[in-house]
């Protein structure tokens, strides 16, 4: 894919997730790899109206060639590019529900989105909780580095999930399934659920990967 329709792109989903309340504000940012660097949405901007000419690019060695300033979330990006192959794309959202569940004292942080249906284990699989840190604060992404790419998501306490995929789309894809979920387990909440179980689990890694 081109560099062009690649801003095109980013624009675009960035768009529909706001439009659908996935983004409010200037909550959020997205990043998608390129052959020689990364393009990420500007920091302080609305995913509702990005325009893809001021995306800003950014080097392999995190410098600023070109665009708006980077979102001060780019660590959070490049710890997943650096740390989880095959990462093409990656979404960082404030989503209502993940975000609720980040916030909770009880969490389990080493499994924040239970494996309640077939297309949250295919999408997103596991996702560890990361420690609070304020936002831009480059340790978050050494707490990401720390995992060594075992996850494709996680939840940054009091703060939002971290997604990412092979490519904008799979990753937008996964970041609005973990949210689904997220919704799902707030609404069922003080019901007895039911898990799929680890044999379910691996059959549905064994046919679809992840
Ligand atoms: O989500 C955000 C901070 O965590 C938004 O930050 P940026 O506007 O710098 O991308
Ligand atoms: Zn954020």
């Amino acid at each position: 894919m081109t560099e062009a329709r690649l801003r095109e792109d980013i624009a675009l989903l960035s768009r529909s997730l706001f439009e659908r309340g996935f983004s409010v504000g200037s909550a959020g940012n997205i990043s998608a790899a390129l052959e020689d660097g990364l393009l990420i949405t500007p920091t302080n901007s609305c995913l509702g109206f990005l325009d893809p000419g001021r995306i800003s690019k950014i080097d392999h060695r995190g410098r600023h060639l070109s665009g708006d300033p980077p979102s001060k979330e780019i660590f959070l990006h490049r710890a997943f590019y650096e740390s989880r192959s095959g990462t093409g794309a990656v979404v960082h959202l404030h989503s209502t529900f993940a975000t609720a569940l980040s916030c909770l004292a009880d969490i389990d942080p080493g499994d924040c989105i239970p494996p309640i249906t077939p297309y949250v284990v295919m999408r997103v699989g596991q996702v560890p909780l990361v420690a609070y840190v304020r936002p831009g604060d480059a340790k978050a992404g050494a707490f990401i580095r720390a995992l060594e790419g075992r996850h494709a998501a996680v939840l940054l306490a009091n703060h939002g999930p971290v997604v990412a995929g092979k490519d904008l789309r799979s990753a937008v894809y996964a970041a609005e399934e973990l949210e689904e979920t997220a919704k799902l387990t707030v609404l069922l909440r003080d019901a007895p659920v039911r898990r799929l179980d680890q044999v379910q689990i691996d059959d549905l890694k064994r046919v679809f990967g992840n």
